[in-house]
C-alpha cells in the first residue's frame, strides 16, 4: 500500500466492551512536533535528525513534498529520520493530501524556491481554508496563482527570496497560518513582524507556543513578548537532534474508553511538560470525575461510567472535540462544547458531522455555530459514517463501546495519523494493550 495516497475504504466493526480495561498503550509520535522538526530541517544550515518521528500519511507527505523541494530525507529507519538541506528548488508539485501541516507550512517554504511550485490535495482539501496563506503570501510580494479561488489548488510562482517585514493577519479560522509565517520567517530577508488583526482570537493556541519553542531551539530569534504579535529576526538555523513525544490528541480516545468503559488505561511515556494541546485531556478527565495519576510508566486515567454535566470550552484543544462529543454521546446527563466553530474546516465540517452521527445513534443533539450541546441517550445500531476523517473515525471507535450492531463506515482514514489505531484499539479493548509489543 502507498503511505501517501489517499486510503482506500475499509469498513470495520469496532469492539463491544465486555469487561472493565486495563491496559498500557504507547502512541506513536506528535503529527505536530514531526511536521515542525522536518520543515525546520530542511531549511537548517546542517544535518538533523528526528527521533522517534510519527510515520504516518501527514508526515510522509510532509517528506516527500520536502524532498521534491531539495531537502534529502533518509526514512529507512521508522525510529529516527536523517534530513540534510538542500537548495530550495522550484519545479516541485506538492500532494497535500488532507494535511493542513502541509497545505499551510509548505507555501511560505516554497516561496523560498527558486521557481513555482504547485500544491494540490484530496478532494476535501479543496475545502480547507487557505486563503489566508494566500493573502499572506501576496502581501509579502510573491505572486501566486489561485486561478481566482483562494484554496488548493494554487502555485506558489517563487523568485528565490522573500523580503519578509511587518504583515497583518486575520488567522481566526486555524493557527496554522501563524505557525506556516513563522517557520519560514527566518530564512526572509527583513525575518518578520507578524500581528493577527482578525476580530476573533487565534484558535489552538498551545499550537504556537510549540512552534515558537522549536523555533528557539533550532536557534532562531523569536519575541513573542506581546499578545498577538510575533517577531522573528532572519538568520540561520541549526541542524539538531529532535525528540518527538507521543501524540496525546491520539493518546484521547483511548481515555475516554476507560471513561466509557470503566477500568483503567495508561499512556505510555506521556510528557511531564509539553506544547501539545491534547495535554488538556488530563484536566478535562478530571474535571468529569476520573482519576488521573502519574506512574512510571507514563499517564493512568482510572474511569468509570458517570453521569456527565460539564461545559468545556475547547478553543484552545479542539481537536479533542470528536472523542469528547462522542463520549457525551454514550454517557447520562447533558455537556456541552463551545468555542470551536473553526473545526467546521477541519478534516470534515465537525461540529456537522458530530451532530448527524451523534443524532443517529440516538442521542440528543444541539448544534450550534461554535458547538455543540449533548444528552447521551440509549444507543441504537448504525452505521456510523467518518466523512474520511481520522478523528471521526476515534469518535465512531469510542460509542462502538457500548453499542453492539455498530459498524464505521470507513476505518481506513485513520492513516492521517496513525495507521494502527484500528489493530491498537482491538488489543486494547480486548485486554492488553500494545506497550509489551512495542518494546519487544
Ligand atoms: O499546527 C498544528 O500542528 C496544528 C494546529 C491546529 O490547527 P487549527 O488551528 O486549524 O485548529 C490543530 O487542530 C492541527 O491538528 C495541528
Ligand atoms: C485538524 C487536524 O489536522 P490538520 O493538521 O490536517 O489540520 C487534526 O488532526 O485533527
Amino acid at each position: 500500500m502507498n503511505a501517501t495516497a489517499a486510503p482506500k475504504q475499509r469498513r470495520w466493526t469496532p469492539p463491544f466492551a465486555e469487561r472493565a480495561l486495563d491496559a498500557v498503550v504507547r502512541v506513536p509520535g506528535s503529527k505536530s512536533q514531526t511536521a515542525r522538526a522536518l520543515v525546520l530541517s530542511a531549511i537548517s544550515d546542517g544535518p538533523s535528525t528526528i527521533r522517534r518521528p510519527l510515520v504516518a500519511r501527514d508526515t510522509l507527505l510532509m517528506v516527500d513534498a520536502l524532498r521534491s523541494l531539495g531537502a534529502d530525507i533518509d526514512t529507512g529507519d521508522p525510529e529516527q529520520w536523517t534530513v540534510t538541506p538542500g537548495p530550495l528548488r522550484g519545479g516541485a508539485d506538492v500532494d497535500c493530501g488532507l494535511a493542513g501541516t502541509v497545505m499551510r507550512f509548505l507555501p511560505p517554504i516554497a516561496a523560498l524556491a527558486d521557481g513555482p511550485v504547485a500544491f494540490d490535495g484530496d478532494p476535501h482539501a479543496r475545502k480547507r481554508p487557505n486563503d489566508g496563506v494566500i493573502k499572506a503570501l501576496r502581501d509579502l510580494g510573491v505572486e501566486v496563482d489561485d486561478g481566482g479561488t483562494p484554496a488548493l489548488p494554487f502555485t506558489v510562482n517563487a523568485t528565490g527570496s522573500v523580503t519578509g517585514g511587518a504583515l497583518e493577519v486575520d488567522a481566526s479560522k486555524t493557527s496554522q497560518l501563524v505557525s506556516a509565517l513563522l517557520l519560514a520567517a527566518p530564512r526572509f530577508e527583513r525575518g518578520l513582524d507578524l500581528r493577527h488583526t482578525g476580530d476573533k482570537p487565534v484558535p489552538s493556541r498551545p499550537y504556537l507556543d510549540m512552534v515558537v519553542q522549536m523555533l528557539r531551539q533550532a536557534g532562531a530569534d523569536v519575541d513573542d513578548s506581546e499578545e498577538n504579535r510575533w517577531r522573528v529576526a532572519p538568520g540561520t538555523l541549526d541542524g539538531r537532534e529532535w525528540v518527538i513525544e507521543p501524540d496525546l490528541q491520539n493518546a484521547a480516545p483511548f481515555l475516554c474508553a476507560a471513561v466509557v468503559v470503566g477500568g483503567r488505561i495508561t499512556i505510555a511515556d506521556w510528557p511531564t511538560r509539553t506544547t501539545q494541546a491534547g495535554d488538556r485531556i488530563r484536566d478535562v478527565l478530571t474535571e468529569l470525575g476520573s482519576r488521573v495519576e502519574w506512574s512510571r510508566d507514563g499517564l493512568t486515567v482510572i474511569g468509570a461510567p458517570s453521569t456527565l454535566e460539564v461545559d468545556l470550552d475547547l478553543a484552545d484543544a479542539s481537536e479533542l472535540t470528536p472523542s469528547l462529543a462522542a463520549l457525551f454521546g454514550v454517557s447520562r446527563g447533558t455537556s456541552s462544547i463551545s468555542g470551536v466553530a473553526h473545526i467546521r474546516g477541519h478534516e470534515s465540517d465537525r461540529i456537522s458531522a458530530l451532530a448527524t452521527e451523534l443524532g443517529k445513534l440516538g442521542a440528543e443533539v444541539d448544534e450550534r455555530e461554535d458547538g455543540l450541546a449533548i444528552t447521551g441517550r440509549e444507543t441504537r445500531p448504525m452505521t456510523w459514517e467518518t466523512y474520511a476523517d481520522h478523528r471521526m473515525a476515534h469518535a465512531g471507535a469510542i460509542v462502538g463501546l457500548v453499542t453492539p450492531g455498530l459498524a464505521l463506515s470507513d476505518v481506513a482514514c485513520v492513516s492521517k495519523t496513525w495507521p494502527d489505531f484500528a489493530e491498537v484499539w482491538e488489543q486494547t479493548i480486548r485486554g492488553g494493550g500494545n506497550a509489551e509489543e512495542a518494546e519487544a
